[in-house]
Order: C-alpha cells, then sequence, then structure tokens
C-alpha cells in the first residue's frame, strides 16, 4: 500500500493510471494501465533506466512516464499476474494500484482491424463505455479492478449493478473494523461522495442529519432521477423505527394517488450493509433553513397561511389514516422547490398508528405538546399543538417556546396560555415534574436565573400582529386540553383560513409570486 502520509513520499516516483480493461466479442486484448509506485532509493541506475522504457515482456508496454499498460493478449496471465511479474521482475516496484475508476471500458484499437491488432500493439487506443447494468457475476468476473475485498465479496448477490464508484475513494476496511469500517461510532454509515449504494445509486452530496440517520442527494442510475437517500444508523432500535417510516409512507403514498396530500413520496427502500436505506423524491430545503436565509425575520402573513393550509392538508390526510406524525417542526417540512410557495411534510420516522403507541415521551421539545409532558394518552391532536408553535415561529422567525429542558418548556408555555384547567391535571401521570400537591405550578429559574410567571406573556403581545383571526387561529390550536383542541380538519374550515374563497386564491397567487421574487432570489438551492 501507499502510504501517502510517509516521509519518504517525495522520494518516490508516483506514475499515473488510467485503467480500463474489457473483453470484447472479438477477443480484442483489453489493457489496463496501473500507476506505479517505484522505490528510488532502492533501485539501481540501470532498474530505473529499464523502468523507463518499454518493456520487452509481451504484452506490457511501459510509457516513459512509468505508466505500465497491461494487456489482455498474454496468455492465461490475468491482469494481477501481469501487474505481479512485472513487479517481481523489476523487484524495485513497491507496489501498484489501480487509480482510475476502471470505469468497465471497453478498449478498441484505432485504424487496425481486429484481426490485425496485437497485443503490443497499444499505442493508439479508444474508449467505450460498457453498457450497464451488468450481472453481479459478471460484474465480479469484469470489473475486479474497481471492487474492495468486501465488495468482491458481496457483488455477486446483486442481480443488476448499475453504478461503481471510484475505487480510490472507497472504503477499504477488514472483517476485523465494525460493519467491516463502513460504520462510525455513531452508527452512522461513512458517507463517500462520488460512491455508490446498492450498486445503483451515486452519492453526489448531503442533504441533512438527524437522529435516525444521513439524507444525502443520489444519481439512481437505473432511472437517472436525483433522489434523496435516507440511510438509517446501523442499530436494531432505529431499524425498528426505520420500518416503521417505511410502512406509513407506503401506506400514506397509496391512498394518495395523484399526490395532492403535501406528504413526501417514498421511492423504495433497501438495506445495503445493514443499514435500511430509504429511497424518496427530492424536495428542497427545509422551513428553518428557509428562516435562517431569511435572517430570521419572519415571513409575511400570507406566505406563513399558503403554508398553514398545506401542512394542515398533509395531518387532515395522516388523521384520516390514524396517523400521527409525532415530529412535526420547521426541519421536517420542505419545499417543494426553490421558487415556489409549495411544501411537503417529511420524516415519518417517529410517528405512529393511533391504536399503536409504542413510546410515550416524543415530539423535539420545542414543538412538544403538553399532554406529552403530562403523561396523557396522545392523539392526533398533538401534531396541531406543533401546528400552532410553528405557524407562529414562521411569522415571528424564533420559536415560540424555546425551553431549555421540560420544566422551563412547561413554565413558557404557562406564561404564555396560564396554567393548565384543572381537569386535565387530573388525569396527568406527570403533574408532579410540574406542579406541587396543590396543583400550583412550581416556579423554578431557568439557566440564566429568569423565573417565568404563568399568563404574564400574553399571545396577542408575543406576536404583535393585527389579524386577530390569525391570533385566533393559533390560540384554538394551542389549546391546552386535547380533547378541546380543534383537529386539523376543523382547522381548515376556520376564518383565517377560509376567508372569502376568490379573496384567498388571489392571496395565495400573490404568496407565491412574492415568494419566487423575494426569497428565491437567493438562490439557496
Ligand atoms: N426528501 C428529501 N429531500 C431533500 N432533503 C431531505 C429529504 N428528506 C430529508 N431531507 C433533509 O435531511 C434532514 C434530515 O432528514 P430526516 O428528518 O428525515 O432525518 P431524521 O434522522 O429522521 O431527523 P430527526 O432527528 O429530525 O428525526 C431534513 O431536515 C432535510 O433537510
Amino acid at each position: 500500500m501507499i502510504n501517502e502520509n510517509s516521509t519518504i513520499r517525495n522520494q518516490r516516483l508516483k506514475a499515473a493510471y488510467i485503467g480500463q480493461s474489457q473483453k470484447t466479442e472479438t477477443k480484442i486484448p483489453s489493457i489496463h494501465k496501473y500507476k506505479l509506485s517505484l522505490d528510488l532509493q532502492s533501485t539501481s541506475d540501470s532498474s530505473r533506466r529499464k523502468m523507463k522504457q518499454t518493456s520487452t515482456r509481451p504484452g506490457i508496454k511501459q510509457s516513459p512516464e512509468s505508466t505500465i499498460l497491461l494487456s489482455d493478449r498474454v496468455p492465461n496471465t490475468s491482469h494481477r499476474q501481469l501487474a505481479g511479474f512485472y513487479t517481481n521482475r523489476s523487484k524495485k516496484v513497491s507496489t501498484f494500484i489501480p487509480e482510475s475508476p476502471c470505469n468497465s471500458s471497453n478498449i478498441l484499437f484505432q485504424g487496425k482491424s481486429p484481426s490485425k491488432a496485437k497485443g503490443n500493439s497499444l499505442s493508439t487506443i479508444n474508449i467505450q463505455e460498457t453498457k450497464f447494468p451488468i450481472k453481479g457475476p459478471d460484474a465480479f468476473r469484469l470489473k475486479s479492478e474497481s471492487l474492495t475485498e468486501y465488495e468482491l465479496r458481496e457483488i455477486s448477490q446483486f442481480e443488476e449493478v448499475y453504478f461503481l464508484g471510484n475505487i480510490t475513494n472507497k472504503i477499504k476496511g477488514t472483517v476485523n473494523d465494525p460493519n467491516w469500517g463502513y460504520d462510525d461510532a455513531e452508527y452512522n454509515y461513512k458517507i463517500i461522495i462520488g460512491d455508490h449504494f446498492n450498486y445503483r445509486y451515486e452519492v453526489l452530496s448531503t442533504l441533512g442529519k438527524g437522529s435516525f440517520g444521513q439524507v444525502c442527494k443520489c444519481l439512481d442510475h437505473k432511472t437517472s432521477e436525483i433522489v434523496a437517500l435516507k440511510i438509517i444508523k446501523n442499530k436494531a432500535k432505529f431499524h425498528k423505527q426505520g420500518a416503521v417510516e417505511v410502512k406509513v409512507l407506503k401506506h400514506l403514498n397509496d391512498h394518495d394517488r395523484d399526490d395532492n396530500q403535501n406528504v413526501v413520496r417514498i421511492l423504495s427502500s433497501f438495506t445495503f450493509r445493514s443499514h435500511l436505506c430509504i429511497i424518496f423524491e427530492l424536495l428542497s430545503i427545509n422551513l428553518y433553513e428557509f428562516l435562517k436565509l431569511n435572517h430570521f425575520q419572519g415571513l409575511n402573513l400570507t406566505l406563513v397561511k399558503a403554508f398553514a393550509l398545506q401542512i394542515l392538508i398533509a395531518l387532515r390526510f395522516s388523521a384520516s389514516h390514524n396517523i400521527i406524525h409525532c415530529d412535526l417542526k420547521p426541519e421536517n417540512i420542505l419545499l417543494r422547490n426553490p421558487s415556489k410557495a409549495m411544501i411537503k411534510v417529511i420524516d415519518y420516522g417517529s410517528s405512529c398508528f393511533t391504536p399503536e403507541q409504542i413510546y410515550t415521551y416524543i415530539q423535539s421539545r420545542f414543538y412538544r405538546a403538553p399532554e406529552i409532558m403530562l403523561g396523557i394518552p396522545y392523539s392526533p391532536a398533538i401534531d396541531v399543538w406543533s401546528i400552532g408553535c410553528i405557524l407562529i415561529e414562521l411569522y415571528t422567525g424564533y420559536p415560540l417556546f424555546p425551553g431549555e429542558n421540560e420544566i422551563e418548556q412547561m413554565l413558557r408555555i404557562m406564561e404564555v396560555l396560564g396554567p393548565p384547567p384543572e381537569n386535565l391535571l387530573q388525569i396527568s401521570s406527570r403533574k408532579k415534574h410540574f406542579f406541587d400537591l396543590d396543583n400550583k405550578p412550581r416556579l423554578a429559574p431557568n439557566s440564566k436565573g429568569k423565573i417565568r410567571i404563568p399568563g404574564t406573556r400574553p399571545l396577542k403581545d408575543l406576536i404583535n400582529v393585527h389579524d386577530s383571526n390569525f391570533i385566533d387561529f393559533v390560540s384554538l390550536a394551542l389549546t391546552w386540553d386535547p380533547r378541546e383542541r380543534p383537529t386539523a380538519d376543523m382547522l381548515m374550515r376556520h376564518a383565517w383560513v377560509v376567508e372569502n374563497p376568490k379573496q384567498q386564491s388571489k392571496k395565495h397567487r400573490k404568496a407565491a409570486s412574492f415568494f419566487s421574487e423575494d426569497y428565491a432570489k437567493n438562490k439557496f438551492f
């Protein structure tokens, strides 16, 4: 192996290599170029001179720049044997490595008929790409130079191989490394830009990271589409939850054939190197990133309403299938397109079917409904609470209840809404965390020493907006008792959303154009 960090690196000659190989139907010889690393310290002058001359070995030619070309013409000799032979003859070649992706190209002789092509006539070549897909066993046979040891073990199982990636960048782990070196300490797959997933998806860039895994942008070499790939962490609990995400999204997508319910489309899923991988349609940035691009100044109310309506559609649809999202937040609402005010809801990784509630403590803290903190059985109403928090954040630019822990979270909510109704506390299994025996709030200073007093910061003062319909809408979404909180379906009929339908569609058109003119200028995609 070449050690790039070695102190004697500068004393080594490294010759460039462009590797190509292929068998053709007419049995034209394939040629490989290998990059050679020569140890000049231990190489004699005569050997060095020899290295710069064309080899007399049939089927081997070396360019003055020490590029070695290996031909298939030498009988019963594999490329690796040839390279090995050359290495042994010179004794001074410390290593050879295929440097280029060995991109499976057929090599034809230019200006000569195949019958005249000789193993030594290697000077002018023409490269013709191999047609993918090929079968895994064929890839094993024909492309071994492009494959790591692990890949040589796994590729034969693949029915179709569309893309191999670049050998130089690949992880070359061993059986002793956790998951053959593919995972980091947090069970995340080590993503390599330009490498493949499932011998089909080429990683173009990373898009995001969350508690369940990572998301990257990929080119699907089968369909030529650009997609988003979510790679779930390699741990049982994440596998399990990832499987729920697949199940829930398949169910929702199957019931939304026309794709008008604003829920992300799942395209496929598979397991690759012990990671559950989910392919999604590619969307644009999330609403947190969008707010950030806007320097957290907040969005105009028409745009907030355009987003509200679309989120409500997604939640109404999910709730109609007894599905609770359980992690609604700006990071999980994505623009479909960088220049349009159209969104989709993503990340059903925490979601559940209403009767199958496995976890009791869910949702991201800032958007967490009070019934979760109070230990009360939950319903799709928790997503409606989150919507209330999100819409105010979109309008002001800042989270409504950014609690530093769950005690402060509850105190922040009470500061704005006043204490919860007594009947809610009666069914709470966790009230002792926040209230004393008389159900009076336990007032505790936060990390900065600030004590928040219930009911001292009314919502209308906080959001400073003249649209009373908006205040009423968000106040309803932020109803303490989930049994009294309106559903997404009810909120879609609220005056703030409905108004005069004619006026509304005009306003939404205005929002969309405002969006494209003012926000898309940022070219954030
Ligand atoms: N389909 C997509 N298109 C474009 N970007 C996406 C897509 N899906 C996810 N992302 C990006 O990746 C980020 C993380 O995705 P996701 O929320 O699904 O991961 P997660 O591990 O479940 O996160 P969390 O910790 O919130 O549960 C998103 O916030 C978004 O920016």
